[in-house]
């Protein structure tokens, strides 16, 4: 027995895949596709100038390309899809794949795909491919672009094209019929669609807190007392909105979660799907949080840097300069201070160090090495002590201001009232889910749908 035979034996053989369209994309398609063993056919408009393209593909005009293979992936832009009319009968039961995307979301009434399918009917047209870039086919920088979302009326031609997503490393997802076309191409161009919402809600509670903190502390006390502070526009107001809207939204990505309890112990039932707001709110709890936690990074460090500013040093200088000259010292350290200042400095430390735990553990990577019981764990039972960390430290923060500074009386419990709101709610609405006869109920309930379903289907 020779070797080529042995080889023949073993090697399983591909089917040709043919390629139109020479472009970037037709390119980096066909050298993964090489890579992977299958052997490429272009078909080009100018099928001599084929310095470009990957080795070993062999390149046709368009009509001899397509009466060589089975399988077509059609890599030119929509626009030109007329060059297809005339070589309509070469079509003939092949499958074809509509790989392109457009300029903007809802650009033509009807989707690329259908639009291909009514110019050449004889084809099995399949959507695919959009979402993967040629740059990531031809670096191999695929994790982050692996899905390949595919649709399609005939199963057997998409179960070929998810073959061949699979044998190039990529995770090929079915996506139903052609209809969900549209869906499909406009997916790279929507811009982080689940960071709108959070961005809508942290820019607007920045921008309100900024500017009632800017009326409170500035404008009224240089209309009140003469003083301007307009110093404070860049770093103390900053610092009081940012631990103020990471509360509010550390609290909203908690307040869903029960809310959602509430709503099955008064349906009594949990197989009814949440009105659409809520089901909204529930997918972006993860970009909410991420943004609570930049914001209470960003409280971090512009808590470190007071003892360099200028105003502050200034101030200390002042103070000390003052009790040289009337030569005295402070009475003697108020204990109960100390107690206060040490205990929210304390809380705060341990609510960040958990809500840093929070987001990493919501990473991928990480989310996925853990079981669903440990995601479980760390997600609701250690945020929920975030939560609650996180609002004493602010309690105790704005009860300390309070007894300090007579300016704030009126001005500052507001502001905190309001980062103290939400966390309340939730945590008081928590207690009362995990207290033991809410609980007993909320299992009754699951236990007598899930037995009357069981019935159910009995009797079917
Ligand atoms: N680039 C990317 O990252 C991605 C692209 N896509 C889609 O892939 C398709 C191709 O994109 P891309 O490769 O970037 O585009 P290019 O402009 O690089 O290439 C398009 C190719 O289409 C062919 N072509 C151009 N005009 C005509 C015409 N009038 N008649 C027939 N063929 C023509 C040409 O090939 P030739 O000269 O050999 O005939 C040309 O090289 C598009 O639909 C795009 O939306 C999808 C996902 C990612
Ligand atoms: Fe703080």
């Amino acid at each position: 027995m020779n070797m080529n035979s042995l080889k023949g034996e073993h090697v399983h053989k591909r089917n040709a895949v043919c390629i139109l369209g020479t472009g970037d994309f037709g390119r980096s398609l066909g050298m993964r596709l090489i890579k992977a063993g299958y052997p490429v056919i272009f078909g080009s408009r100018n099928p001599k100038n084929s310095a470009l393209l990957p080795g070993g593909a062999e390149v046709f005009t368009h009509a001899d390309a397509l009466k060589r293979s089975q399988i077509i992936f059609l890599a030119v832009h929509r626009e030109n899809y007329d060059f297809l009319q005339p070589l309509c009968d070469l079509f003939d039961g092949k499958v074809l794949v509509d790989v392109s995307n457009n300029l903007k979301i809802n650009q033509y009434r009807e989707s690329n795909a259908a639009y291909l399918s009514q110019l050449v009917p004889k084809a099995i047209v399949v959507k695919g491919f959009n979402t993967v870039s040629a740059w990531a086919l031809q670096s191999g920088n695929l994790d982050a672009n692996s899905q390949v979302f595919v649709c399609g009326e005939d199963g057997e031609a998409k179960h070929l094209v998810m073959d061949i997503a699979r044998s190039i490393g990529l995770t090929p997802l079915d996506q139903g019929s052609l209809l969900a076309a549209n869906e499909v191409e406009n997916y790279p161009l929507q811009l982080f669609p689940m960071w709108r919402l959070p961005f809508i809600i942290t820019a607007g509670l920045t921008i309100l807190i900024y500017l009632y903190c800017v009326l409170i502390d500035l404008i009224y006390s240089y209309v009140i007392r003469g003083t301007e502070n307009s110093y404070r526009l860049l770093i103390s107001i900053p610092n009081h909105v940012f631990p103020t809207v990471s509360l509010i939204l550390l609290g909203l990505v908690y307040l869903p979660g029960v809310m959602a309890a509430l709503l099955q112990l008064y349906r009594g039932t949990k197989y009814k799907r949440f009105p659409n707001w809520l089901d909204r709110w529930m997918l972006c709890r993860k970009q909410l949080g991420l943004v609570a936690l930049a914001f209470a990074f960003l409280h971090v460090f512009y808590t470190l840097i007071i003892p360099i500013r200028y105003s502050y040093r200034w101030w200390l200088t002042n103070h000390i300069a003052a009790e040289a000259q009337k030569n005295t010292t402070s009475s003697e350290m108020s204990k109960l201070s100390a107690w206060r200042g040490d205990l929210y400095y304390a809380i705060g430390i341990l609510g960040f160090f958990l809500f840093l735990l929070l987001g990493i553990t919501s990473f991928p990577s990480i989310a996925n090495s853990m079981n669903w019981r440990e995601f479980r764990f760390v997600q609701s039972k250690l945020g929920h002590v975030t939560l609650l960390l996180s609002a004493g430290h602010a309690a105790v923060y704005g009860w300390d201001r309070f007894l300090k500074t007579s300016k704030y009386k009126w001005g500052l419990p507001p502001s905190f009232m309001l980062s103290l709101v939400i966390p309340c709610i939730v945590l008081a609405l928590k207690l009362i889910l995990i207290t033991p006869c809410v609980d007993r109920m909320v299992t009754r309930i699951r236990q007598g749908w899930e037995r009357k379903l069981k019935s159910g289907n009995d009797r079917v």
